[in-house]
């Protein structure tokens, strides 16, 4: 026997009924909606669906006045997401972000700070600023802002570098880069303090022909063997001094060394070391080096399997000038306890004698 659920069924003319019924009224409520929808987003949304885009170079009519929001009234929307990134000219956004560094090459000068540098920024984790923007020692005042738009833009995974080798003999430059963050990873590429400042003079002399011979600028008196350490180029090669000012702030295991003469002797081996220290994956391998004999120098190939090798510029591993083999025996014996203090703080024997 079938039981009747009252009110579901009836005769078939009422069911008919209020099927059309039922039918009616669900198109009035889709024509209702698809109007409110259109007025709604009427103007500049109407607007942007009928015109084609013209190209990136075509002229941006002024935008329409903005259209009423649809949202129905309640709580006040939230403040938009910060922007990910500028647009750039041809509309798409540029990826990443420009971030403060996370490490710094801060020297010392004509340690081999630029071949470092050119080396790591093949890594795909690590964007570096191809520049030096000084501003740990000269542009601080500029404030942080500034220095932040300089950086190259980041992703998450990616490590934002620059160099700056006076900052190793700015006194204010650790307190600065505490400040700025605490975790900065250092990177100091340090070589022979005699060589580096024969390095040094040889650049000096290049821009500038009349400065007096090294010799005459290395010694307050050379008879009695006493060194001019104020001279910007000897007092440079006090490694030892000028690391004491770092380690007041940063511990040193945050502080890496690379040799300046294993960087051309094994530069491999070297990189190798400071991708460790940064805890990025080995990348860079022998494989990214040549080294070029008329040049003296390796040289880089950017992958590694491409056939033209870059060398650093014209300034980088130029010939030095001729300096009197006693002179250089001099500074030898003057540089000799300050590089023993420095291997000692360091923990690593440089060899320089
Ligand atoms: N691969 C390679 N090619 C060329 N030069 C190399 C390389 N590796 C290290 N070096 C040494 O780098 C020295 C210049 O050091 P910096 O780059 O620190 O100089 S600077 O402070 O930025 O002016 C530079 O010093 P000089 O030889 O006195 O010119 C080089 O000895």
């Amino acid at each position: 026997m079938a039981l009747r659920v009252p009110g579901r069924a009836g005769p078939p003319q009422a069911r008919r009924a209020r099927r059309l019924l039922f039918a009616f009224t669900l198109s009035l409520s889709c024509t209702y909606l698809c109007y409110s929808l259109l007025r709604c987003c009427d103007g500049r949304g109407r607007g942007r669906l009928l015109r084609a885009p013209r190209g990136p170079r075509a002229a941006v009519p002024p935008a329409p006045p903005e259209p009423r929001p649809c949202a129905p009234p309640g709580p006040p929307p939230r403040a938009p997401a910060p922007r990910p990134a500028a647009s750039s000219l041809s509309g798409s956004p540029k990826p990443g972000t420009k971030r403060l560094p996370q490490a710094l090459i801060v020297g010392v000068k004509k340690g081999g700070t630029r071949a470092v540098l050119e080396f790591i920024r093949v890594h795909p984790d690590v964007r570096a600023l191809g520049t030096e923007p000084h501003f740990f020692d000269r542009n601080y005042g500029r404030g942080l802002d500034w220095y932040r738009s300089l950086m190259p833009r980041t992703l998450e995974s990616q490590i934002t570098l620059e160099k700056t080798p006076s900052y190793f003999v700015t006194q204010e430059a650790p307190r600065r880069i505490f400040n700025m963050s605490r975790d900065t990873k250092l990177i100091v590429v340090v070589r022979n303090p005699v060589t580096r400042a024969i390095s040094d003079y040889t650049q000096t002399l290049s821009k500038k022909p009349d400065i007096p011979t090294f010799e005459g600028l290395s010694f307050r008196n050379r008879t009695l063997g006493l060194v001019d350490v104020s001279w910007n180029a000897i007092r440079i090669g006090l490694y030892a001094l000028h690391l004491e000012g770092w380690l007041r702030y940063f511990p040193r295991a945050q502080i890496h060394f690379v040799s300046g003469e294993r960087l051309i002797t094994d530069p491999a081996g070297e990189m190798g070391r400071v991708q460790d220290f940064l805890g990025i994956r080995r990348f860079l391998t022998d494989k990214h080096f040549y080294f070029n004999k008329t040049k003296g120098f390796p040289c880089l190939r950017r992958t590694e399997a491409s056939l033209l090798p870059r060398c650093l510029g014209k300034s980088k591993g130029r010939a030095h000038v001729q300096i009197d083999p006693e002179v250089i025996d001099q500074l030898r014996e003057f540089y000799r306890p300050h590089n023993i203090k420095f291997y000692e703080t360091v923990g690593q024997d440089f060899r320089w004698e």
